[in-house]
């Protein structure tokens, strides 16, 4: 019998309770894989010995500690490095990529909302929002990404609320529904998600503030059995998601080792 693979993990207890659930331990041990967990606290050197080790943590020093643990364990393979995933984790950066697709006459069109990258004082934020003519409501997002963390901006007052370092984002009407795209490998499978309603003329002029919305187009906002409109239900076409995830693939995560499965980017 193989020797087992061992695979250590450095989750948040969150994502360790969504990620390790007890069927995947159970496929794992089948296939003669285990999970162990990493203490943080310890020196990685002083664990395991490990053939992967997986993580979704970011901050500073955990990324130190984790390059200096491949320069010493070159055989061991990390999913993924911080490297490799940095403009990935960068709103700007992931936005530059996607929008330098060429996706023309591929079953549909693939637009990137107009945005504004913002490092500055608060206070001065609606005056670098006009030079750029976005036009309100923008979604405010953090620069790093931090799932679910967004807020719309009705008002130009209202931007001086906002905390930077973010991108300022032109909403774009989506007819209340999106399609988030999961893929794996060469698995591709979408879910139908409520999301934001259309925001109109009306909706601006009576709405004044910064609002959150955290908990928009999660797992409990499922579409899939709703009674939609046609238009709005109706799937991307199957190509135009295989073109989109080689080149996303090729963009966006050249040197990741395996895109795991906890990343996901929602198309809108
Ligand atoms: N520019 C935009 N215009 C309109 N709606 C938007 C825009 N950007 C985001 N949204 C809404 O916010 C939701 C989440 O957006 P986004 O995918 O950027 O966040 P996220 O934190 O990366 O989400 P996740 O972690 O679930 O992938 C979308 O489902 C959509 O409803
Ligand atoms: O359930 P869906 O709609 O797929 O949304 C996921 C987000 O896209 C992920 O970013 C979340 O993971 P992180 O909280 O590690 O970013 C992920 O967190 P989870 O693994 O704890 O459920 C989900 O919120």
């Amino acid at each position: 019998r193989a020797r087992e693979l061992v695979v250590g993990y450095a989750l948040t207890s969150k994502k360790a309770k969504s990620f390790l659930q007890p069927k995947l331990r159970g496929l794992a041990r089948k296939k003669g894989i285990q999970f162990v967990a990493i203490d943080q606290k310890l020196p990685l050197s002083d664990q395991g010995p490990f053939d992967v080790i997986l993580h979704k943590l970011t901050g500073k020093e955990w990324q130190r500690r984790l390059e200096e643990y491949r320069d010493t364990h070159p055989e061991v393979t990390v999913l993924d490095p911080p490297g490799a995933i940095e403009h990935l984790l960068n709103r700007q950066s992931m936005l530059q990529e996607v929008s330098k697709l060429d996706l023309a006459d591929c079953h549909g069109k693939v637009g990137v909302p107009k945005q504004l990258f913002v490092n500055t004082d608060p206070l001065s934020i609606p005056a670098a929002v006009m030079r750029a003519g976005l036009s309100l409501p923008l979604v405010a997002k953090p620069l790093v990404a931090k799932s679910h963390e967004l807020s719309l901006a009705y008002d130009s007052a209202s931007l001086t609320k906002l905390e930077p370092p973010l991108v300022l984002q032109e909403f774009v009407n989506h007819g209340g529904v999106l399609f988030k795209v999961y893929i794996v490998g060469d698995a591709i499978r979408v879910v139908r998600r409520f999301s934001l309603p259309n925001v109109d003329e009306g909706d601006l002029s009576n709405n004044a503030g910064v609002f959150r919305f955290p908990r928009v187009s999660c797992a409990a906002a499922t579409a899939e059995d709703a009674d939609l409109d046609p238009h709005v239900a109706e799937l991307p076409p199957r190509p135009l998601l295989e073109i989109l995830a080689r080149e996303l693939r090729r963009r966006l995560v050249p040197e990741i080792l395996a895109l795991v499965s906890f990343a996901s980017f929602d198309a809108i």
